[in-house]
């Protein structure tokens, strides 16, 4: 440990210093402009906003301004000191638009209702940034987010796919760092910490703030790329790590991340963070944050871990919930469809749908198994650029095949729901699930990565004639209908498109696939509960499936049977839903959730796609001994969010591993 301490003080380390110091110029407008004021009261209007916006999970004093009326008014921010009396910026005379966010969000979309950025008073390299990337207003969810961000509130936060949440938590805090650092010097040990549950998450979050906040220097760390770099990269001193539980909690055992001096914890995806197993990890890193500081959760359900971290470790947290119970989940612009087929003859009529819906933009297919996505791609790319991601598919291979899509190398992506869960792709127009996905909340989520920032898409949801009461069953759940598509006609000789993949049999292939129909339909849906109302998990088998494909098929609670009858090939649906009805699909196990890797140094940076304009990238490879991976464990029958943490010892880091925690100018 003292080794590795000792090495802080390396060359390397000095050379970074003056790069990190000229890049503090301060932003004096910002910290001149910052007003505080007593909180003023809600006026009778608030019901409007409470209504659509803001509950709160805890008693709390009634929350003013930007949640407490409707229309438009021009106020000043009123504020109190946040964690390490990082104060709020500048929102002098800004005008927060709080009318009915619902209404608002259906209208604006960062359209002309939105708060003008340039009036909040943040950081002017954030305003600048963002208007690079065409972002000038404030979408709803970050409107709600902003001031009791910046009054240094715990929360928690809700919105649909694709609506900015991001930024909702990015801005607040960029800007808290931007002014803390030209107020004391930058230091080595990162200010603020984002967790999220998986690396493409991570490093899409990581892009956003490098993007909004080029000055800031902000981490990425997770498994699969060496762990030397993110130690190095940490040496040179970060202001903003972003990553994976598992690598975080790597480093903090090795004793190259000091969390002593975080000021800002973000949970994205909180919910996910347990349905891929990093309850634990998550739980430890919280212990090991100071109790001095700002916490916001994301989630899209609150199963009881959710709610349990709130108690434990959020204080007195405001949940901001832009989705509610009753209102649909998916973001407006999502037009809905569904198609009836036979099993057999899916395979088929992906091309017509895409051709037909996608009109040559890009389209994701969504399949429950990493082997379909494989075959599914393989036998596609006959007639479209197409490739696979899953969770088999090595870390800096999915990267590139990631860039690749988004760069428009390739049009068509067959995932697994690795890709489910907020990636945020641009200009995705068409989402087909080609087989049903394990819950409704995965239904949105995979189908939430069309449509994003306001724009338009597509999903069509594939389904056999026995999955009809599924598919009504997510219709209700999440409050949207799905317009059906009339059954396209597939010839004799093209019915089977992998027929030259080997297998065979009467209609659908895919090596031991060939079952037509044959389906049962699990039945029981269930429907677990969550205080952000229903999220699914129901449980359906078309015609049971395992044979090939492994014995999946247990249902955990909520979930109805799955029959898995070897040899056909089914549905795959797979009631589960532990506490909350949310699944992760199953080819999570290997690679979902897996964390590692570096893909930004500061003085160097990593290769593999990463979006950090500075520095060089290195290849990632090489899964370092603290991989997540090894974490997720998979039970026959099902999806197994259990795992042993590797760090039963987590060390003394209560004494801050030895390391310097003293900020420090470079
Ligand atoms: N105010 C804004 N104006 C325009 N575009 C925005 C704005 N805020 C965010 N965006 C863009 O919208 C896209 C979606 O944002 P983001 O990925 O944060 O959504 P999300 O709510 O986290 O989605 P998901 O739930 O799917 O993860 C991003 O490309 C982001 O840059």
């Amino acid at each position: 440990m003292m080794n590795i301490i000792s090495r802080k003080s390396s060359s390397l380390a000095s050379v970074k210093a003056p790069i990190r110091a000229l890049a503090s110029v301060p932003h004096v407008h910002s910290l001149l402009h910052f007003h505080i004021h007593p909180p003023i009261s809600t006026s009778a209007s608030d019901a409007v906003v409470a209504r659509n916006v803001v509950t709160s999970a805890a008693p709390i004093p009634p929350l003013s301004g930007l949640l407490g009326f409707s229309g438009f008014r021009v106020r000043n921010f009123r504020s109190q000191s946040g964690p390490l009396d990082f104060r709020a910026s500048v929102v002098s005379r800004a005008e927060y638009a709080v009318a009915d966010f619902s209404d608002e969000e259906k209208s604006s979309k960062g359209g002309d209702e939105g708060l003008e950025i340039s009036k909040l008073g943040i950081a002017q390299e954030i305003v600048s940034a963002l208007a690079n990337k065409g972002i000038t207003k404030l979408f709803p969810i970050q409107r709600a987010v902003l001031e009791p961000a910046m009054q240094g509130r715990d929360m928690i936060g809700r919105a649909r796919t694709g609506t900015g949440k991001t930024l909702a938590f990015g801005i607040p805090i960029m800007d808290k760092v931007i002014q803390y650092n030209a107020k004391h010097g930058r230091g080595r040990n990162p200010l603020a910490l984002v967790l999220a549950p998986t690396r493409e998450l991570a490093r899409q979050v990581e892009k956003e703030f490098c993007e909004s906040a080029p000055n800031l220097d902000t981490l990425c760390v997770y498994g699969g790329t060496p762990i030397s770099r993110q130690m190095n990269s940490l040496d040179y001193g970060v202001d903003v790590v972003v990553g994976t539980p598992g690598r975080i909690i790597d480093l903090i055992k090795r004793g190259a991340l000091n969390l002593s001096e975080v000021q800002f914890v973000v949970l994205d995806e909180a919910d996910q963070m347990l349905a891929v197993g990093f309850e634990e990890d998550v739980e430890m890193i919280l212990e090991k944050l100071p109790q001095n500081r700002q916490s916001m959760m994301f989630s899209a359900t609150m199963p009881s871990w959710i709610r349990k971290l709130t108690q434990k470790y959020l204080k007195n947290p405001l949940t901001i919930d832009l989705v509610g119970d009753s209102d649909q989940k998916l973001a407006e612009g999502i037009s809905l469809y569904s198609i009836a087929s036979e099993m057999y003859e899916k395979a088929s009529i992906v091309g017509p749908l895409i051709t037909e819906h996608a009109k040559g933009g890009k389209c994701i297919v969504f399949t429950q198994t990493k082997r379909d996505a494989d075959r599914l791609a393989y036998a596609m790319a006959r007639n479209f650029r197409c490739e696979a991601l899953h969770g088999d598919i090595s870390q800096s291979q999915r990267e590139r095949t990631l860039s690749g899509f988004r760069d428009g190398h390739f049009n068509v992506l067959v995932a697994t729901d690795v890709a489910a869960r907020g990636l945020d792709i641009p200009n995705v127009d068409l989402i087909i699930h080609y087989e049903l996905p394990n819950s409704s909340e995965i239904f949105v989520h995979r189908s939430g990565r069309t449509g994003r920032a306001g724009k338009k898409g597509t999903a069509i949801l594939i389904y056999a004639e026995q999955q009809a009461r599924t598919v009504r069953f997510i219709e209700r759940d999440i409050g949207c209908k799905f317009s059906e598509l009339p059954r396209i006609a597939i010839e004799g000789g093209s019915r089977d498109m992998f027929s030259d993949m080997g297998g065979g049999g009467d209609g659908g292939r895919f090596g031991s696939f060939g079952s037509r129909g044959g389906g049962r339909v699990g039945g029981g849906f269930g429907r677990s509960g969550s205080s952000f109302g229903r999220s699914g998990g129901y449980g359906e088998s078309g015609s049971g499936r395992s044979g090939s494909f492994g014995g999946f098929g247990s249902s955990r609670s909520g979930g109805g049977s799955s029959s898995s009858r070897s040899g056909n090939f089914g549905g795959s649906s797979f009631g589960r839903s532990g506490e909350f009805g949310d699944t992760i699909g199953s080819d999570r196990s290997s690679g979902f959730g897996n964390s590692s890797g570096s893909h930004r140094s500061s003085g160097f940076g990593n290769f593999g796609g990463s979006d950090r304009s500075s520095g060089f990238r290195n290849p990632g490879s090489g899964r370092s001994s603290g991989s997540d991976s090894t974490r997720l464990s998979r039970t026959s029958g099902g999806f197994n969010d259990s795992f042993s943490s590797r760090f039963g010892d987590f060390g003394d880091d209560r004494s801050n591993n030895g390391q310097s925690t003293g900020r420090r100018s470079f």
